[in-house]
């Protein structure tokens, strides 16, 4: 660690009241300066790596050392989360003695006393390894957040400092249970939280302050929505204070730029197939829309789904996304950003269905409580490399259309304008990137459900500037096997008249991937 990631944990022990308790995770360089630092308080140390645990103690028998067995895997770090998530009220919850848990996240063979000590300062650096076969740091996350929840007495907050804040895993870990709203300081290398303990009947890690303001926020969003479509306005709103990083929403489209600038040997490699669920590459000209090929090329993603969940229905989809090799985080990022937007569609959702006078469920459950999704990462050539030297200056990017599904979030390169959306009187109208913002596209599955209510966006990709254009556009969809029709709320706010038949969004997909690409 470099003398301003050691800095603020020193002030820390420093102003601890004696004697202070102090947790570390991670047999490292730092070990004994640790135990220095903290010389008048108690200072106990995790390691996964039982050898070196027993050869440090042996040399150091003043230094507490336990060892603890890691049981999980960097590569489920996401489906860990959702595990625990669904946990919460009873093996992973909050505030708990972790010792009579079998919560996964949860380490529950340390020796008894570390369960009893109210720890005041607790240091996640370890474990060590970062691959996908690796333990992953969110065992410790985890545990630390419900230790600092779970005090009995004595001072009720603790500091928690999480190491190689810059990673997926820490990032996400540390916002999901040591949660934004007690982060004190964080750079790239070091964030700081202080925890407060809860009473025993918490079942939130955070506080969710998110949803608070995105609720106003919402309100707006669909205030606008809805004046737009009465007037001549246009069926597309840009989302901002979303809540999802600025540097995952740039950091997206960075790694997309590299890939598509690689040669089309390397990126065929992950050419889509039918095998893989129509998952993968496609090259430009190869997706159609109305019978034109579209000047762009793209990695087409899907929510993987359970071999035979969706029986003969969802068999065509079934697969692995195929992610590039380079550069290595393209997967875990892909994925991390996927997790976001799902999120946050699911509570723009939330909005909508309240401000059609329904409950803010009333888009779960059998509509969308399952929400499959795709993410479609498209790179548009610039005019002059497009085909050759003479590519007409309007090409088209991407045919006029609308999305088929609730809603999309497009994630586009903030320099170039190229993304045009029909307004009520036929005029096309540009969509200009505004940095850290979403477009959000009203879908056709909205607009059924909606009974019109709701009209899906109708929008076009022409990229005429010199330079590629990136997009990554995330399409929040019904359930897979979902029967969409017009809601009765909404049906009873349009007079009575159903204006479409019913839609099973999974029949609509397979048609589209099997008949469209070639
Ligand atoms: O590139 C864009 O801005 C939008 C892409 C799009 O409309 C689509 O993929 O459906
Ligand atoms: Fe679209």
């Amino acid at each position: 660690m470099s003398y301003s990631e050691i800095k603020p944990i020193s002030d820390v022990l420093r102003k601890c009241s004696s004697p202070c308790n102090f947790l570390v995770f991670g047999l490292t360089h730092e070990t004994l300066l640790w135990k220095a630092l903290n010389h008048n308080g108690r200072t106990v140390f995790i390691d996964e790596n039982r050898y070196y645990a027993a050869y440090f103690e042996e040399l150091h028998p003043e230094v507490d050392v336990f060892d603890v067995q890691y049981t999980t895997k960097m590569g489920e770090f996401r489906e860990l989360i959702a595990s625990t998530r669904d946990q919460i009220h009873n093996e992973c919850k909050p505030v708990q003695n972790l010792l009579f848990s079998e919560c996964k996240l949860g380490i529950n063979d340390l020796p008894n006393h570390v369960y009893e000590v109210d720890w005041d300062v607790i240091l996640i650096d370890g474990p060590r390894g970062d691959g996908p076969e690796g333990p992953g740091r969110m065992t410790p996350i985890f545990t630390s957040g419900v230790l600092a929840r779970s005090k009995k007495g004595g001072n009720g907050k603790t500091h928690i400092f999480v190491h190689d804040y810059y990673r997926d895993v820490e990032k996400v870990y540390g916002d999901e249970f040591l949660c934004r709203e007690n982060l004190v300081e964080a750079n790239d290398m070091l964030a700081h939280f202080v925890v407060e303990k809860m009473d025993e009947n918490s079942y939130q890690f955070c506080s969710n302050t998110n949803i608070k303001i995105s609720f106003f926020f919402f309100i707006i969003l669909i205030v606008f929505v809805l004046k737009a479509h009465s007037s001549s306005g246009y069926q597309m709103v840009q989302v901002k204070g979303h809540g999802i990083p600025d540097s995952l929403i740039k950091e997206v489209k960075n790694v997309s730029h590299r890939f598509f600038d690689l040669p089309y040997e390397e990126k065929l490699k992950i050419k889509m197939n039918a095998a893989a669920g129509y998952r993968g590459y496609q090259r430009i000209g190869e997706n159609i829309t109305k019978g034109i090929p579209d000047m762009h090329e793209a990695i087409d993603c899907y929510r993987e789904m359970k071999p035979g969940l969706y029986g003969e229905l969802g068999k065509p989809m079934e697969g692995h996304n195929q992610w590039p090799l380079n550069p290595p985080n393209f997967k875990t990022l892909m994925e991390e950003y996927a997790a976001l937007c799902t999120e946050l569609s699911r509570k723009i959702l939330r909005g909508i269905a309240l401000a059609l006078g329904g409950s803010a469920d009333e888009l779960e459950g059998e509509i969308a409580g399952d929400a499959f999704w795709v993410l479609r990462i498209i790179g548009y050539p610039g005019v002059s490399s497009a085909r050759g030297q003479d590519l007409a200056e309007n090409d088209i990017g991407c045919g006029a259309h609308t999305d088929y599904g609730l809603l999309t979030l497009v994630n586009q390169d903030d320099d170039i304008t190229a993304l045009q959306v029909r307004n009520l009187s036929g005029e096309w109208i540009s969509a200009p990137p505004i940095p850290g913002t979403f477009v959000c596209n009203i879908g056709d599955m909205l607009k059924i459900w909606s009974n019109g209510l709701y009209d899906s966006t109708l929008h076009q990709v022409i990229n005429s500037s010199p330079k590629y254009r990136v997009c990554i556009a995330y399409f929040h969809e019904p359930n897979f096997d979902a029967a969409v029709e017009p809601s009765d709320i909404c049906v009873k706010r349009t007079g009575g008249i159903r204006k479409s038949g019913k839609a099973v969004y999974g029949e609509h997909l397979v048609n589209k991937v099997q008949t469209n690409f070639v």
